[in-house]
């Protein structure tokens, strides 16, 4: 490799940086990474498979000068200040036509701004969503680029080497124009908050709620991810209830502070979610959740006060069952929620999301990839421009097999005092939409009547408003 130049190069190399540029670097790229911190590239060198061409450097110059041109180079750091001080140094070193990709969590909107500024100086910045976490960094992730398709065509043949494969088909497609490509991951990361809460309300309805042990816990996901909802989250979620403690005799997971961190994508889809509007009332309460998580000594005092949830008086057989039932109508509703989310933006925002593709990239490889995806494929193929995946008859059908025991875990979970905001508002949400006229002709009436802000007729068009009580 001495003379030739590289055909990659990394900002970052940290969980996701190192492991995608070795991933890179297994499907015959030659890559080079650079990282302050020179334990990183020489942990980056040591970890190449023999035979792969790997150089870590702790030299950006050097790096962007051992470049093939135009360079094409990604940037895995913290999203914020780190991505534009990457580009602040990396500017005096490029050149026109040169490709400079975001494959962090940034916000779109930084995004946007980033793409006008660079293209003014005749950079290519393109913002890419990843997914798949370590490991599938390294041996597949699911891929989401947005914007410049003069940059993608330049990409597309080393991001579909690297990509996770479904049925020999890569999962990364574009996914459209300017910050698309954040925007997707965002969603995707939401998706991802709202089942993860549903996941975490099935395992207190099964833990409390009929006294399941943890190997228990580990046998009823396991066989849940071998029926229809399997899935990444529910896999790892039995991965978790068998792992042992190595400080104390039990298990880990009982070891671990309830406390959940964040690091804000799931908050952004939210707000963004209300900018639109439109609404993810389960994305909500599962950001609202991981908030309340951190109120411990308030909690624990409140338990104090208000004492425990009561019993569940169905047998465990039985529980189980309607848990199951429960969980795979809730993850249907989230999907559905943030999948409305991404066709209110696609038109709104005029970033022209392709959602049959984007349903097709989750297939594998990410975070959220589940059985449920393959269902959704074939909803959008009925139906390019489908507003809203609960409208197809495939999925109506799925989800009304499920309907009556989500009500009854519901009605039995709030009776007995249940933290389950999750499948409340998933169920919340479902009635909702289903309800052709809605209670807020009412709405409409008390706004007029107090602030004379009009109303609409369902007899005659115009704007209407009324002298109330007069
Ligand atoms: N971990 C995950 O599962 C996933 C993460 N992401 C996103 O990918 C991005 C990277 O995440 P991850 O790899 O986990 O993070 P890490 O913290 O593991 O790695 C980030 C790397 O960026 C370096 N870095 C930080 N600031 C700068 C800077 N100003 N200039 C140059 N290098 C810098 C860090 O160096 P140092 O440590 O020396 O500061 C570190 O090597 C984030 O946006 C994250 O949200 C996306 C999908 C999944
Ligand atoms: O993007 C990811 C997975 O898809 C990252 O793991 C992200 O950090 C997860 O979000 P949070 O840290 O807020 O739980």
């Amino acid at each position: 490799m001495a003379n030739s130049l590289y055909d990659f190069g990394m900002i970052g190399l940290g969980v996701m940086g190192r492991n995608l540029l070795l991933n890179m670097a297994d499907h015959g790229f030659s890559v080079i990474g650079f990282d302050k911190d020179a334990t990183k590239t020489g942990a980056l060198e040591s970890a190449a498979t023999p035979g792969t061409t790997v150089k870590g450097v702790a030299d950006l110059a050097t790096m962007v000068q051992l470049l093939e041109r135009p360079r094409k180079l990604m940037m895995l750091v913290p999203a914020g200040q780190p991505v534009d001080d990457v580009i602040a140094s990396l500017l005096p070193l490029l050149e026109p036509g040169d490709v400079v990709i975001d494959g962090g969590n940034s916000h779109y909107t930084d995004t946007l701004r980033r793409v006008k500024y660079l293209r003014e100086k005749n950079i290519h910045f393109m913002g890419i969503g990843v997914s798949g976490g370590e490991k599938g960094a390294r041996t597949g992730p699911s891929i989401m680029p947005g914007g410049d398709q003069d940059a993608y065509a330049k990409v597309k043949p080393m991001l579909e080497a690297i990509a996770a494969k479904v049925n020999d088909t890569p999962c990364v497609a574009y996914l459209g124009k300017e910050g698309a490509g954040h925007y997707v991951k965002m969603v995707h990361n939401g998706i991802e908050y709202a089942i993860m809460q549903l996941i975490s309300e099935a395992y207190t309805l099964l833990q409390k709620g009929a006294g399941l042990n943890n190997d228990q816990l580990h046998e009823v996901f396991d066989s849940w991810n071998k029926g229809s909802l399997q899935s990444f989250l529910v896999e790892i979620t039995a991965d978790i209830f068998n792992q042992k403690d190595d400080k104390t005799a039990g298990r880990l997971v009982d070891m671990i502070s309830d406390k959940a961190g964040s690091k804000g994508t799931g908050k952004w889809t939210s707000q963004d979610a209300m900018e639109l509007p439109v609404a993810v009332p389960t994305i909500d309460m599962a950001v609202a959740m991981r908030t309340i998580s951190a109120y411990k000594d308030q909690r624990v005092a409140a338990e104090e006060i208000y004492g425990d949830p009561a019993a569940i008086h169905v047998t465990a057989e039985m529980w189980i069952k309607q848990v199951h039932d429960a969980l795979y109508f809730a993850t249907i509703l989230s999907y559905a929620q943030g999948l409305a989310m991404l066709h209110e933006a696609s038109r709104e925002l005029q970033m022209d999301i392709p959602l049959p593709e984007v349903v097709k990239v989750w297939r594998g490889g990410c975070i959220i990839r589940s059985s449920l995806l393959e269902v959704f494929t074939q909803a959008y193929q009925q139906n390019t421009d489908l507003a809203n995946i609960l409208l197809d008859k495939g999925v109506a059908y799925l989800v009304k097999s499920v309907e009556a025991n989500t009500r009854s875990v519901v009605a039995q979970a709030a009776t007995a005092g249940f933290p389950v905001a999750g499948f409340m508002s998933a169920l919340s949400y479902f009635d909702a939409f289903r309800t052709g006229r809605m209670a807020t002709n009412l709405i409409q009436a008390q706004r007029d009547y107090f602030g004379a802000h009009t109303y609409q007729r369902i007899d005659m068009p115009g704007t209407f408003h009324t002298e109330w009580n007069q």
